[in-house]
């Protein structure tokens, strides 16, 4: 998969229409926006044409708003470039999000980017806008700026139960620690990426050692709490294996009050070091809040439940369930 940073003002110009063209930015990659890049896939592979995807360096939704949170994306940027390979995206045009080009009219971004990229058809989601106009940077439209220059396909909401799937749905779910159902909504398990730290070496002494993550850039957490979990070790002598476990995210009050918040995964059958090892923690479900206990004992008891507990929920989990 290759991927073509452009800038503003636009200097890339394709030569010939081999693409067609999904767009958005897909917070999270979540199933509404996998049934657009599916749907642009297969219209690819009917017309014999290649698969692209439009998509910007940082959310312009989250470009817009003071709250932190929301600049940070639902899934790692490294994590979402692998997932799209394998959805069989062959081209990411990856647009340096910023004013001057959030800033263009509808007309305007269709002329300097859309109509450039070498793309036959561009498929995006019924919602999805591209430009400051929102009424008139809409998927209504965009076949009157096209021009004739490429078709227009739009896919029709991806709604449940509860209403449209939506990267917003997902977010007030993992703040209230609901990951199955945040899980439901991804169709892969929610996941964290960062590298074992040391901690202060309770864990070993309680008989619960602990992986402590360090996450490599931002990235969103579910609610502080106690979690039943997947890990993949990535890198070292254990590259490639996962193993079921229990996580910890909080300030592990039990041992004082002025803890920074950690996360911490016990895993299941495990006893090998993996210090300064990569590894990703898929979220499965939560177990219980966290709690500031009257001594270690008492914390321990509780580990035991939080490990049969673990054990119960994440047998339901097939292995074979996507933990890419
Ligand atoms: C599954 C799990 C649940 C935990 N629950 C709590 C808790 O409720 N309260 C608490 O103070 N610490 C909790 N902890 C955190 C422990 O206090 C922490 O792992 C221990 O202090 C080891 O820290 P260390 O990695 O610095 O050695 C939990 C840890 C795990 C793995
Ligand atoms: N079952 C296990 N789960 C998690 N880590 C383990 C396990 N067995 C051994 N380890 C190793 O022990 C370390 C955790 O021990 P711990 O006493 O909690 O130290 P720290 O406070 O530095 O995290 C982990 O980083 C890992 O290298």
């Amino acid at each position: 998969m290759k991927i073509i940073n452009l800038q503003f003002p636009n200097k890339y110009s394709a030569k010939k229409k081999e693409f067609v063209l999904a767009m958005g930015y897909f917070d999270g990659l979540h199933l509404g926006h996998r049934a657009v890049i599916q749907q642009a896939k297969r219209i690819a592979d009917k017309q014999h044409l290649k698969l692209a995807l439009l998509t910007y360096s940082q959310s312009p939704a989250g470009f817009y708003v003071n709250d932190p949170v929301l600049k940070v994306p639902i899934l790692p940027f490294r994590q979402k470039m692998q997932m799209l390979e394998k959805l069989g995206v062959d081209t990411i045009f990856l647009i340096d999000y910023n004013l001057t080009f959030g800033s263009q009219s509808p007309e305007d971004y269709v002329d300097n980017y859309l109509a450039k990229l070498g793309a036959s058809v561009v498929v995006a989601g019924f919602d999805h806008t591209y430009g400051s106009l929102k009424d008139k940077a809409d998927m209504k439209h965009l076949p009157r700026y096209a021009n004739g220059r490429f078709e227009v396909y739009t896919v029709r909401e991806c709604s449940d139960y509860f209403g449209k799937i939506s990267s917003t749905r997902i977010r007030r779910l993992l703040s209230e620690g609901d990951l199955q159902a945040v899980n439901e909504l991804l169709g892969y398990q929610f996941q964290t990426v960062g590298f074992v730290v040391h901690g202060n070496q309770i864990g070993r002494r309680i008989g619960f050692p602990t992986a402590n993550q360090a996450l490599e850039e931002k990235q969103l957490l579910p609610k502080s709490g106690v979690y039943a979990v997947r890990t993949k070790i990535v890198t070292g002598p254990l590259a490639g294996r996962s193993f079921n476990g229990m996580a910890s995210i909080g300030r592990n009050e039990t041992f004082g009050s002025d803890n920074p918040i950690t996360i911490e995964i016990n895993l299941f059958d495990f006893s090998a070091d993996v210090y300064d090892e990569e590894i990703i923690v898929y979220w499965i479900s939560f177990l219980r809040e966290q709690v500031k206990y009257a001594n270690a004992e008492a914390l321990i008891d509780q580990l035991k439940q939080d490990r049969i507990d673990s054990l119960d929920l994440l047998k339901e989990i097939p292995k074979s369930k996507n933990y890419s």
